[in-house]
């Protein structure tokens, strides 16, 4: 039959249409199904192009409007674009860029897949696949914070919330070297309290612990921010005073000794004013580590102890030009 013609025609057209729109609608049900955004918007002017279900459901609808006004809520492009890093100096596509970020839309981590494509029409486009990560970046966020508190405990004294005495000597070496680079003075004080033992022994062990936590609050009210200030040992202090010269290291000495010995430190019914010995010394430019420079520091100490207490001692060698 001569109809049976046209009609063939007709049929295996419609197999190619059909067949095209099942593969359409395939694809579009394994993008709206894929538990990932994935959009496309136009390189130039950033208008949305694609969005997948996954998008719309909670970013809204797209059509018409521009990337930044869906995703971000802002009133440009953004800051963050990373248009320029998908195309190489002649404009052609680059393999994906792949980073993470929060949108501040929904608050939620990404990890996002970007590329420079061409569009159905040949344009240049911008294809986003961007997967939700959250759990596991706040599962990261959660560690660091842990790490850091456990880092900073690590690197406190505990009765008085000073540095302790491993802190002191990673911050001061960092100092000391600062100080060598700019050629600018620094001077180290340590200073022990008098008879700590007879506090002790005459009010007992929290009296004592007592007398450390206000000495260490009138230690650090006195430093300034540059400054590292540390209980080293059980009743003994030490400061690098960063940018000091030794008149302003001995004016800062001789303060504190002064507001120790008036402290009068209630604990009780009773009030404790504690005495200190005090050892000054300045970088010498010889000091390549923290050690001579306490041990200086020290020495003088020492000499303040055995002079009769309650006094500060300047080590008796500064280096030239330093007071
Ligand atoms: N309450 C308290 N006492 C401490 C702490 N660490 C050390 N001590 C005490 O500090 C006292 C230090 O005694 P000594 O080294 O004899 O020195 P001192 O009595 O201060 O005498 P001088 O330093 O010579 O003036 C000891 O009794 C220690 O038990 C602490 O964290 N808390």
């Amino acid at each position: 039959m001569n109809t049976s013609e046209p009609s063939d025609i007709i049929a295996s057209d419609s197999v190619g249409e059909d067949s095209l729109l099942s593969s359409t609608q395939g694809l579009q049900a394994v993008l709206d199904n894929l538990d990932a955004l994935v959009y496309v918007s136009d390189f130039q002017t950033h208008e949305l192009l694609y969005m997948n279900a996954y998008g719309r459901q909670i970013w809204g609808q797209f059509e018409g409007r521009r990337c930044w006004q869906v995703l971000q809520d802002s009133n440009g492009p953004c800051s963050f674009c990373t248009n320029h890093l998908l195309v190489d100096s002649e404009g052609n596509p680059t393999p994906p860029y792949i980073w993470e970020f929060q949108n501040m839309v929904d608050q939620r981590w990404y990890q996002c897949r970007d590329r420079a494509i061409r569009w159905t029409d040949g344009r240049l486009v911008r294809m986003e696949i961007a997967t939700d990560i959250t759990d596991r970046k706040e599962m990261e966020i959660a560690l660091k914070a842990a790490h850091e508190k456990a880092r900073a405990a690590a690197l406190e004294d505990e009765l008085t919330g000073l540095h302790n005495r491993r802190a002191f000597f990673e911050f001061g070496m960092q100092a000391l070297k600062q100080a060598r680079r700019n050629k600018t003075p620094m001077a180290a004080v340590m200073f022990d309290l008098d008879h700590f033992k007879v506090i002790n022994d005459t009010h007992g062990h929290e009296a004592g612990d007592e007398v450390l936590r206000r000495v260490g609050s009138l230690l650090k009210a006195k430093v300034r921010e540059a400054d590292i200030a540390a209980r080293i040992g059980g009743e003994e202090f030490a400061i690098l005073l960063t940018t000091a010269t030794l008149a302003e290291a001995r004016d800062m000495a001789e303060r504190l000794l002064v507001l120790i010995r008036n402290s009068g430190i209630p604990f009780r019914n009773v009030k404790i004013s504690p005495t200190a010995s005090f050892g000054l010394a300045m970088m010498s430019d010889t000091d390549t580590r923290l050690e001579p420079l306490l041990a200086r520091a020290d020495e003088a100490m020492y000499e303040s102890k055995t002079g009769g207490r309650n006094r500060i001692t300047v080590h008796s060698e500064p280096e030239p030009g330093q007071a």
